[in-house]
């Protein structure tokens, strides 16, 4: 079996991720790792999910436990998931990176990590988000210049970073794909005269409302016709069942970044 460790245990997707670790049959929770001003320090994670106990007690230091695991999954805030990560490279262990808002230069740092360790980094695990980024790549190479392209993404109120990760990994494939520079061409707000639309430019529109899961719209309009290809997630136990996926598919690998399209097998 392979020992899973959990950074964020009792958050939106750590809940989900412990239930998830319990589905798959190559994985068992070893590890549940939250941040140590947490109230929830010492609970049962099992109890925490509502799973029933697992007698594994959520924790702050993995310093403390990094000898009790072989990967693990951290979905919890950029500054938390490289704290872990110096300490996973140092004690060669694997890990499945979901948390998003990195900055470029962090993004670099786990690049450089990735040269001693095996780690899946992607900002959607969903098996249809994956699949949508293939049908938007090909999407932009049939339409080319000719259309105006917009991403669209809506998730709920508590979401603390904009677009979401996954709104700019859409925005990075349809771009390249046009040959186009995201960090030129994107435009994320639109205010008062802004004049005519550039057709070059890829425009990113986000909503934060209540309790949606995550949705996300690619929009290429020409005129007299538009295509979009949406995704709308219901439920976290789609993040949730493909980090622990991508964990168990990841415990063969000695170092290397990887994405979900190589778990998935779709490069
Ligand atoms: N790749 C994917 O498929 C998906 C990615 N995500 C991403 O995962 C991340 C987490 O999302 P979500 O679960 O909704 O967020 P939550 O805020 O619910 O969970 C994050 C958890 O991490 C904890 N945490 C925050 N800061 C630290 C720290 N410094 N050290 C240790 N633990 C810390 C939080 O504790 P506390 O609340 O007490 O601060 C919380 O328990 C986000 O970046 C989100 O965008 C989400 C869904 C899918
Ligand atoms: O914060 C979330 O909830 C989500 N975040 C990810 C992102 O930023 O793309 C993925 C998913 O849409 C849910």
């Amino acid at each position: 079996m392979i020992k899973i460790a959990i950074a964020g245990a009792a958050g939106r997707m750590g809940k989900h991720l412990i239930e998830a670790t319990q589905q798959h049959p190559e994985t068992v929770l070893a590890t549940a790792l939250e941040h140590p001003a947490s109230t929830l320090l010492g609970a049962d994670a099992g109890e925490l999910a509502g799973v029933g106990k697992l007698s594994i007690s959520v924790q702050s230091d993995l310093s403390k436990c990094l000898d009790d695991f072989d990967v693990l999954i951290d979905f919890t805030r950029p500054e938390a998931t490289l704290a872990n990560l110096a300490y996973c490279r140092q004690a060669k262990k694997r890990m499945v990176i979901g948390t998003t808002g990195f900055s470029h230069e962090q993004k670099n740092i786990i690049n450089e990590a990735a040269k001693d360790i095996a780690i899946v980094f992607a900002p959607n695990m969903s098996i249809g988000v994956n699949l949508s980024l293939k049908l938007l790549e090909m999407a932009a190479k049939v339409l080319g210049d000719t259309v105006d392209i917009e991403v669209i993404e809506a998730h709920h109120r508590h979401k603390v970073d904009a677009p979401s990760g996954t709104a700019l990994r859409m925005g990075e494939v349809v771009a390249q794909a046009l040959g186009r520079d995201l960090k030129t061409c994107a435009v994320y707000a639109r205010e008062g005269i802004t004049g005519e639309r550039d057709r070059q430019s890829i425009g990113f529109q986000t909503i934060r409302a209540g309790d949606i899961v995550g949705e996300h719209t690619v929009m290429f309009a020409d005129v007299g016709e538009r295509i979009e290809i949406t995704h709308k997630a219901s439920s976290r136990m789609t993040f949730a069942k493909g980090a622990v996926r991508a964990a168990a598919w990841l415990a063969e690998k000695e170092s290397g970044l990887f994405d979900m399209q190589d778990v998935l097998g779709l490069k």
